[in-house]
């Protein structure tokens, strides 16, 4: 795992006088799971979202398999953009659309296959996601929490991606509906070699799913396993680590 995925370098974001990241440093190898962790509005989805290109730096750059986001032309961010898919908090599923229309969307915008086919793709991932084809036709609304991520998740695979992107993929899930997906993101990551960044609260899926974890603290990430960063003097990662839950997903997943 040496290849890098994404390499942010000196990266600083301000919201007026607000400074929310200054000089972070990040690297994310081709085939990892990395989680990012941190307290309320350290900036996460704010690193993900200048990260997928939805914000401009105030400085610093940012590569993506190998190019840099930033002062590409529209045709090359186009073809980037086709290589990640995004899974957004709330799913960000078109209401008025069914969810395989929903999935057709990328397939739609970044190519020009047949209708057929396009809707053949979109009922495999479909099942990639872990839905059942009678959720083809419906529309989000009409389905649970815990389907509608796995929607979003069957969109964001629409354009085989090389890298997934997920904010807080098992925020609103019951403990068993945040389990099975992320069982699904380790299967997807072993059986398609897909490179995973995920924001989260969730130490059991940290625990369950990634390889290393990037903690949010003083503007910058501090990066390791855990185990690693167990031993940070911190006192917010040692808390969030070793705190009374931090310990207790550690065990359940045979950590402690
Ligand atoms: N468009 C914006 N304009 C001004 N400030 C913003 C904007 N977007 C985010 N911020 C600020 O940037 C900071 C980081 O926001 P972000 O949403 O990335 O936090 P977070 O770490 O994801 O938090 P949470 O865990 O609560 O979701 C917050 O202080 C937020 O108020």
């Amino acid at each position: 795992m040496s290849e890098l995925a994404i390499r942010v370098d000196g990266l600083e974001t301000r919201f007026g006088s607000n400074v929310i990241h200054e000089n972070l440093n990040l690297e994310v190898y081709r085939g990892e799971v990395m989680g990012i962790v941190g307290g309320s509005g350290t900036g996460k989805s704010v690193l993900l979202n200048t990260i997928v290109g939805l914000r401009q730096p105030n400085a610093g750059r940012i590569e993506v398999l190998g190019q840099g986001t930033a002062h590409a032309d529209a045709k090359s961010r186009a073809a980037l953009r086709r290589r990640w898919g995004v899974l957004f908090q709330d799913g960000a599923l078109f209401s008025s659309l069914t969810v395989l229309q929903n999935i057709e969307v990328p397939l739609r915008f970044h190519t020009r296959i047949s209708a057929a086919l396009r809707r053949e793709l979109a009922a495999v991932k479909l099942s990639l996601a872990g839905l059942s084809p009678d959720a083809g036709p419906k529309y989000p609304g009409e389905l649970s929490g815990g389907m509608r991520k796995r929607a979003g998740l069957a969109r964001a695979l629409a354009l085989d991606p090389d890298i997934l992107f997920l904010d807080e993929p098992t925020a609103g899930l019951d403990p068993i509906g945040a389990a099975g997906f992320d069982e699904l993101i380790k299967d997807l990551r072993a059986s398609l070699g897909l490179t995973v960044v995920m924001v989260t609260h969730d130490l059991d899926s940290l625990y369950a799913v990634c390889d290393r974890v990037a903690v949010l603290v003083d503007r910058r990430v501090k990066v390791g396993t855990i185990s690693e960063l167990v031993n940070e003097p911190d006192p917010w990662i040692h808390e969030y680590f070793d705190g009374p839950r931090g310990r207790q997903a550690g065990q359940a997943h045979g950590a402690a």
